[in-house]
């Protein structure tokens, strides 16, 4: 792995080859009642709600969450700037997202050294990087058609600052989610060298049909590019289906070397025009936990849940994941 990634490779250990995700945070924040229904989604609470946010990251590190992801996955600046915020909020709500769940984690950390409870270990913080999708909030994320002016130059604009404004505020992870095609991929790989990004990354793409990303496009051709770069630590699926993920693994098994990170969401579906979620969950608490273990066996290291995932979900498969380790 690529420098400062030792923290990460002592909690894979520590937990005897494994390191659990948490779950689904917009769905966590809803739970706990904020109103997100907004262009930001659940970035609307760092202006609102930053005490929710802290309690979703606590709940999380409570039903075992060893990786935090943090609360900027639709937290943009060009979003900020269209509610009216300055460009000095908006980099100071991005950094604000970092430093809501290293509080968070550093406070549980000594609550947990203080009680003498070793079921737990330090958790590390993965500051989210929502798709292109994502900040446009049309349902793109899903479908990975983002129209004939976009192209890597102007996504790698789109990204840069957010990036560096995260990279900046010290999380120990960065989590690129819901990439749904390999253009957004190339445009990601590159700009980790480009700005010499030196904390490790993953990149984790979502899949309507349980075999190619979400544009359609193979997964061999996104790999492809992403095995080419070293700055890009660990690769995966996240919100796709639970009944998706298996084979998922067994392909990208096939197609890289990096460590495979996996968190699906319930296995519900989001209706990005409509903007609700379609269908009841494909399985209960009980079966993805089942499914967690398999997907640990087929090869996954790193395994939480996405949309629609509770922190029940989380401990069930942290106890799960780790008893069995
Ligand atoms: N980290 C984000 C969340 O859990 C990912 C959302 S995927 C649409 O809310
Ligand atoms: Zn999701």
């Amino acid at each position: 792995m690529g420098s400062r990634a030792g923290a990460l490779e002592e909690l894979i250990q520590r937990n005897g080859g494994v390191a659990v995700i948490d779950g689904g945070f917009a769905t966590q924040l809803e739970a706990l009642g904020a109103d997100i229904k907004d262009p930001l989604w659940s970035a609307v609470c760092l202006i609102r709600d930053p005490h929710l946010i802290k309690q979703v990251h606590i709940q999380y590190l409570e039903a075992g969450a060893d990786i935090l992801v943090t609360s900027s996955y639709q937290a943009t600046i060009p979003g900020f700037l269209s509610k009216g915020l300055s460009l000095e909020q908006g980099e100071l709500l991005l950094q604000k997202s970092v430093k809501l769940a290293l509080e968070a984690r550093d406070s549980f950390w000594r609550l947990i050294q203080n009680s003498g409870d070793n079921n737990y270990s330090r958790a590390l913080v993965a500051a989210s990087i929502g798709s292109y999708g994502a900040y446009l909030a049309d349902g793109s994320e899903y479908s990975g058609d983002y129209g004939p002016d976009i192209n890597l130059e102007k996504l790698k604009d789109f990204h840069r600052r957010r990036l560096q404004v995260l990279v900046d505020a010290g999380p120990d992870l960065l989590a690129f989610e819901t990439i749904p095609n390999k253009l957004e991929a190339q445009a990601l790989a590159e700009l980790l060298d480009e700005e010499n990004v030196q904390i490790p990354s993953w990149i984790c793409f979502s899949s309507m049909d349980g075999e190619h990303v979400s544009s359609g496009e193979e997964f061999k051709e996104c790999l492809d590019v992403l095995n080419k770069s070293e700055k890009v630590n660990i690769v995966g699926i996240n919100c796709a289906s639970p009944q998706f993920i298996e084979n998922l693994i067994l392909q990208l098994r096939k197609l890289t070397k990096k460590l495979l990170a996996v968190y699906p969401n319930s296995g519900e579906v989001w209706d990005g025009r409509a903007k609700k979620w379609l269908g009841l969950e494909c399985c209960g608490e009980k079966s993805f936990e089942v499914l967690a273990k398999r997907w640990h066996e087929c090869g996954a290291t790193l395994i939480g849940g996405c949309c629609r995932t509770t922190p029940r979900t989380i401990r069930s498969i942290s106890q799960l994941l780790k008893n069995a380790s």
